[in-house]
């Protein structure tokens, strides 16, 4: 965790004796953009199972001794690197959660974070207006490289999240015996569907998306040697009919990540689109950052709230449970559940179709 307060802080903290605004700015970002700075040099997979000294450790990663000392002093204090006899090494966090070779690496992510945060310079505007401020990344040239480099960063980041929510996601999803079709509304890098053929051996998976995410999604299946059983769509969710494309024969469909990007009325029609192409008694699969879900977790709290403040800007926000099951329910599903994960900001909702 970046802000790791010793008992003395705490008690100070808590007495208010403390500029903890401080703390939040510029500390908080301060020590991302460390964090951000060490993934971009490859720093965790250079420590990885093995310590070296400052010296070694600047000859690998082609930085200067003194600059690459003053950020692995925040790396330390931040709880990431170990330092010990003049050596450093990779703590219980850094290997878990920021080592390419761990299955958990949400280093992706981190790298992607500062485009995030760049649609956060549009917030006064956003929270005045309350209309969007700028546009989504999808909507933007795909022909010009920053969007490119962009887009790519944004994916793979996403496919990382995938590997840390999807296991418990997965786990939890249910098809019926002899399902063996599936639609992954918007699945563009393909993680979550990878991982539902690769629990459900007969299963063939076809990913919608824009192309952008279909290139994602293609290195993942040919990574995972998944070809025969994921196929890709190029088409364009909210503009094109489904059913003049896909005949009526899904056994479920995935709708990830995909609600909080679209105002109400848009969620509404592409459910309706999405549950047409369902077979009777197919099911949906649901996952999103939903508002209140948890009294006991903050971090998930904060989370969902900054997601909603981040939509806000670029014209989505997050929906409560109560509006998307009416969502659902007006569109023909019924068994409308939510399921609560331990990872925190996201909720699974699953419902099936009459
Ligand atoms: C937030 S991402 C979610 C990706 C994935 N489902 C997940 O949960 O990680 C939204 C996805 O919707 C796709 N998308 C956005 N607008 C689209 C559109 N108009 N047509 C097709 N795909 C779209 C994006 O390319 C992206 O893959």
């Amino acid at each position: 965790m970046p802000l790791r307060l010793s008992l003395i802080d705490h008690i100070l903290a808590s007495l208010n004796l403390l500029p903890s605004p401080l703390f939040d700015t510029p500390l908080v970002p301060g020590i991302a953009r460390v964090l951000v700075t060490a993934c971009e040099l490859n720093l965790f997979d250079t420590l990885d199972r093995r310590s070296l000294t400052l010296e070694q450790l600047a000859e690998h990663l082609d930085c200067h001794p003194d600059g690459l000392k003053l950020l692995l002093q925040v790396l330390v204090s931040a709880g990431y690197i170990r330092e010990r006899k003049g050596r450093y090494r990779n703590s219980r966090v850094a290997r878990r959660w920021l080592l390419t070779s761990s299955p958990f690496s949400v280093a992706p992510y981190v790298i992607h974070s500062p485009d995030i945060v760049d649609i956060w310079k549009n917030l006064p505007a956003a929270i005045r207006t309350h209309q969007p401020a700028q546009r989504m990344p999808y909507e933007e040239d795909p022909g010009d490289p920053e969007v490119q480099r962009q887009l790519a960063r944004h994916y793979a980041g996403l496919a990382s999240l995938a590997s840390v929510l999807g296991r418990e996601v997965i786990y939890k999803i249910h098809l019926p015996r002899g399902a063996c079709s599936l639609v992954d509304i918007g699945g563009s890098h393909a993680a979550y569907s990878a991982m539902l053929c690769r629990k459900y051996p007969h299963l063939q998976a076809t990913v919608l998306d824009i192309q952008p995410g279909i290139d994602a999604g293609l290195r993942t299946v040919e990574q995972q040697k998944l070809n025969k059983q994921i196929h890709f769509i190029c088409t364009d969710l909210l503009r094109d009919s489904f059913e003049q494309q896909f005949p009526a024969t899904f056994d479920a469909a995935l709708y990830f990540h995909i609600a909080h990007l679209l105002q109400p009325e848009q969620n509404r029609a592409l459910l309706t689109k999405v549950i047409a192409i369902l077979k009777p008694g197919g099911q949906i699969f649901f996952v999103d950052q939903i508002p209140n879900q948890t009294r006991y977790s903050r971090i998930a709290n904060t989370m969902v709230q900054l997601m909603a403040n981040t939509m806000e800007i670029v014209g989505g926000t997050c929906y409560p449970f109560s509006e998307v099951k009416d969502w659902l329910q007006s569109c023909g599903m019924e068994q409308v559940r939510e399921h609560r994960l331990l990872t925190p900001g996201a909720t699974l909702i699953s419902a099936r179709k009459k």
